[in-house]
């Protein structure tokens, strides 16, 4: 089916996903991508000049990405139309081309629409959301051994608190669930029902598990040592503590988990390496304190919706904060990479924040289409850009000796750096 306003490249050809779930990956494949809101229009840009140097370093004219620009957020209601902050043919195109990547797109707290990434996330049940948190060389820190932060957090990304279900204070619907829990269910614990706002945090068997699997898999396959599910299941048994509970049962039943003393750590047997992988968890609080003090202790970290988007950027701080963490949102058949950061609105369209976010989530995408070269000279020419110290105004604040560079400058910096690159 035609599109609308999204512009096709003609000579390019759609990723696919094979019966064994890998990738066949054309040599021009088309990427769509969706610019962002606010400082969106500044990284992405960069993002793009900066992985076609990178493509074209690594295979010379043999591959190179055919971009497609696809629209949500503000760019599409000035195309589409006032209210059409998702067009049908944005999801169309995402689905249809496998691999995507996008900017940040702009939420109002409060009134107005809820949010397009969350919104993104769920209609393609893109239900994991893989943040990988790294210390790259010359990167400012607060911590003392910034190395020894090394995670990957499986956020689950498709439901808990984050799915939206929410009903306004004094609104019917929300004096009608009051009245239902008071009246049906005998619940006596809300504190001021005539002007309490509702929430609703769904956590399912399915949703727990499938994310499990993910993480699980993922510590076989690069070899991490531990698993870590990361729940405040004491206050919320039966969400958090359920999502704990159901997360052990797949180390059990599908990894061939083994109780730790009584319980409930478990050990699972790398079949690759042979080695131990710990399943272990811990209560989200003390997560947050244990991080920061004795970050060597955890590797691949599962955990629901909201306590992921906490984590994910609080761990991503240790290591030069969400100016350069990246993230990717993944399920059996589509993969869509994206930025952590949001849109920064009070820097956009001012050409100064960092593109490392963007840039190193395209890094990711570039490694799961199995583009390893060009993947490996975005992280040696990133790494070769901070320590050259020529970075942007987040790194320039706290290293000394440092010479800030704009967003475009940071990109440039970069693909001069691959030219020396052997
Ligand atoms: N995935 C997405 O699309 C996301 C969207 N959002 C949305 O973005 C909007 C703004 O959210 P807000 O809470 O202000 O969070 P932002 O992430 O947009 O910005 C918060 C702060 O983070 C720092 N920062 C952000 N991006 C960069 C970057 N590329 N380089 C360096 N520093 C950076 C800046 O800190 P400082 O000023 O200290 O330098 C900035 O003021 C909201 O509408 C929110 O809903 C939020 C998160 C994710
Ligand atoms: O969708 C949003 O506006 C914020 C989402 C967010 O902070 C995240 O997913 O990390
Ligand atoms: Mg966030």
């Amino acid at each position: 089916m035609p599109y609308q306003h999204i512009q096709l490249p003609a000579d390019g050809q759609a990723i696919t996903v094979q019966a064994d779930q890998t990738l066949k990956v054309p040599d021009r494949p088309i990427i769509p991508f969706i610019e962002g809101d606010g400082v969106g229009r500044d990284v992405t840009p960069v993002m793009l000049k900066v992985v076609d140097a990178a493509v074209a370093r690594a295979y010379g004219e043999r591959r190179s990405i055919r971009w497609m620009e696809v629209f949500a957020g503000e760019k599409a209601a000035r195309l589409y139309g006032a209210d059409t902050w998702l067009p049908d043919e944005t999801l169309q195109a995402v689905r249809e081309h496998v691999v995507s990547i996008k900017g940040p797109l702009t939420t109002p707290v409060g009134g107005g629409i809820r949010s397009l990434n969350v919104a993104l996330r769920q209609a393609l049940d893109l239900y994991v959301c893989l943040r990988p948190v790294r210390y790259y060389q010359g990167v400012p820190s607060p911590l003392r051994e910034p190395e020894k932060t090394n995670m990957t957090v499986f956020r689950e990304n498709s439901e808990d608190i984050y799915a939206g279900i929410e009903f306004e204070a004094r609104s019917d619907k929300a004096q009608q669930l009051i009245g239902f829990l008071r009246d049906q269910m005998g619940e006596r614990k809300i504190r001021f029902p005539e002007t309490s706002a509702i929430g609703i945090k769904p956590v399912s068997i399915e949703g727990s598990q499938r994310l499990m699997r993910k993480a699980i898999q993922y510590a076989i396959d690069h070899n991490k040592p531990s698993v870590t599910l990361v729940h405040k299941g004491n206050i919320m048994k039966f969400t958090e503590g359920g999502f704990r509970d159901w997360a052990y049962e797949v180390a059990a039943k599908e990894f061939g988990g083994e109780l730790l003393d009584d319980g409930p750590w478990m050990r699972v047997k790398n079949p690759a390496t042979g080695k131990s992988i710990i399943i272990k968890d811990v209560i989200a609080d003390a997560f947050l304190q244990q991080v920061l003090m004795r970050p060597a202790e955890y590797s691949v970290i599962a955990t629901l919706n909201l306590n992921g988007d906490y984590i994910s950027e609080a761990v991503a701080a240790q290591v030069g904060g969400i100016g350069i963490a990246p993230g990717a949102n993944l399920n059996e058949q589509v993969a869509m990479f994206e930025v952590t950061h949001g849109t920064a609105p009070k820097y956009a369209g001012k050409d100064y924040v960092n593109p490392g976010s963007s840039i190193l989530s395209a890094e990711m995408m570039l490694r799961h289409m199995g583009w390893t070269e060009a993947a490996d000279i975005i992280v040696r020419s990133l790494e070769a850009a901070i320590l050259s110290k020529k970075v942007t105004y987040d790194f320039a604040r706290l290293m000394e000796g440092a010479t800030q560079v704009s967003c475009s400058g940071f990109g440039q910096v970069m693909i001069e750096a691959m030219a020396e690159l052997d």
